[in-house]
């Protein structure tokens, strides 16, 4: 007797408990090598399946979206951003896609907090001097000196949850916030945070100390951090990014910060597509870059939520609803696995 429960491919390991759950609601194949998949393989994984959940390590391309088995109706991603996805493709196809947004908002936010505090406070390079020396030279008036975060100007490209988010936490850190988004927030939310909406980025760079970037990856944002743009920001200026790498020219931005234009980075994403730039690990090393290799997200409680909610998007469109989190045709101008 065949089953009745939905049939679904996961491309990479979740965690235990997400596992379990979904081996007893659904027929499920797991990638137990954890490595990601090669087209042909998810193509091989997937005949006779009805869901592809997949994450953002999965390139879903249009070639793809285009041989996929008639069976399979619904991509049910596993993280926020579907930049690995050709939204349109899937669309045209006739293909439902849902993500996992807001359960990983806050510690998201907490990560750039995390990076944006790191540079200044020399936290990296303090933690190494003791381990290089084994030893500590007791405190000091003049060493480690680091900057103030308090009162500098913290400019978010992205006011969108997680943007908000670290606007909340930058505010309680005595920064002032100004942001660049599609839209301008509601008053209701713009006051409590006492924040500067700017319509013109180029202006804003200008006028801040640090810039955050906070919106997904889409065909308007790709670059959206252009030498051009690297070159309008503040002397002594800084950057985070807690997104995608390619909001930032990722080049350019490590000659701003060679010359000396630009004070450093913190990078939670950076282009690894050949391996990280040996010039970024340089600055990495000279304590102007702090590197994290892309940990945002990285908690148990969201990862537990993400796999949650992957949950509850297969279980609703496989029960003949919409799913809660269905990445709505407002959103295709998402660039897409292009
Ligand atoms: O970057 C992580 C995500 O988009 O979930």
């Amino acid at each position: 007797m065949t089953s009745s429960k939905p049939k679904i491919l996961v491309t990479r390991r979740l965690p235990e408990t997400i596992e379990a759950r979904m081996a007893t609601l659904f027929e499920t194949d797991v990638n137990e090598a954890d490595a990601t998949l090669t087209a042909e393989d998810i193509l091989l994984g997937l005949a006779g399946k009805d869901v592809l959940v997949s994450t953002i390590t999965d390139r879903i391309d249009a070639d793809l979206v285009a041989r996929l088995p008639k069976s399979v109706r619904l991509i049910a991603q596993f993280g926020n951003g579907v930049d690995n996805i050709d939204l349109d493709a899937a669309w045209n196809a006739g293909l439902t896609v849902t993500n996992t947004p807001s359960v990983l908002t806050e510690d998201t936010a907490d990560m750039a907090m995390a990076l944006m505090l790191a540079l200044p406070r020399r936290l990296v390079e303090g933690t190494q001097l003791l381990l290089q020396n084994r030893a500590w030279a007791g405190w000091s008036p003049t060493s480690m000196l680091g900057h103030r975060l308090r009162g500098k100007a913290l400019g978010i490209i992205g006011m969108g949850r997680i943007g908000t988010a670290v606007a909340q936490r930058a505010r309680a850190f005595g920064l002032n916030i100004h942001y660049f988004s599609r839209q301008q927030r509601p008053l209701a939310i713009e006051t409590p945070l006492g924040a500067t909406y700017w319509d013109d980025l180029d202006a804003m760079l200008s006028a801040v100390d640090i810039v955050s970037l906070h919106t997904p990856l889409t065909r308007d944002t790709a670059n959206i951090l252009s030498a051009e743009r690297l070159s309008r920001m503040k002397k002594g200026s800084t950057v985070v990014n807690v997104s995608r790498p390619e909001l930032i020219d990722e080049p350019a931005l490590i000659a701003a910060i060679e010359t000396g234009h630009l004070a450093g980075a913190a990078l939670d994403v950076f282009d690894n597509r050949q391996g990280i730039n040996p010039r970024l690990l340089a600055l990495a090393e000279d304590c102007r870059v702090v590197l994290t290799g892309h940990m945002a997200s990285a908690t148990l409680e969201a990862r537990l939520e993400m796999g949650e909610t992957v949950i509850v998007n297969i279980r609703t469109f496989m029960d003949g609803h919409q799913p809660p989190h269905r990445i709505l045709p407002d959103k295709l101008t998402a660039r897409g696995a292009k």
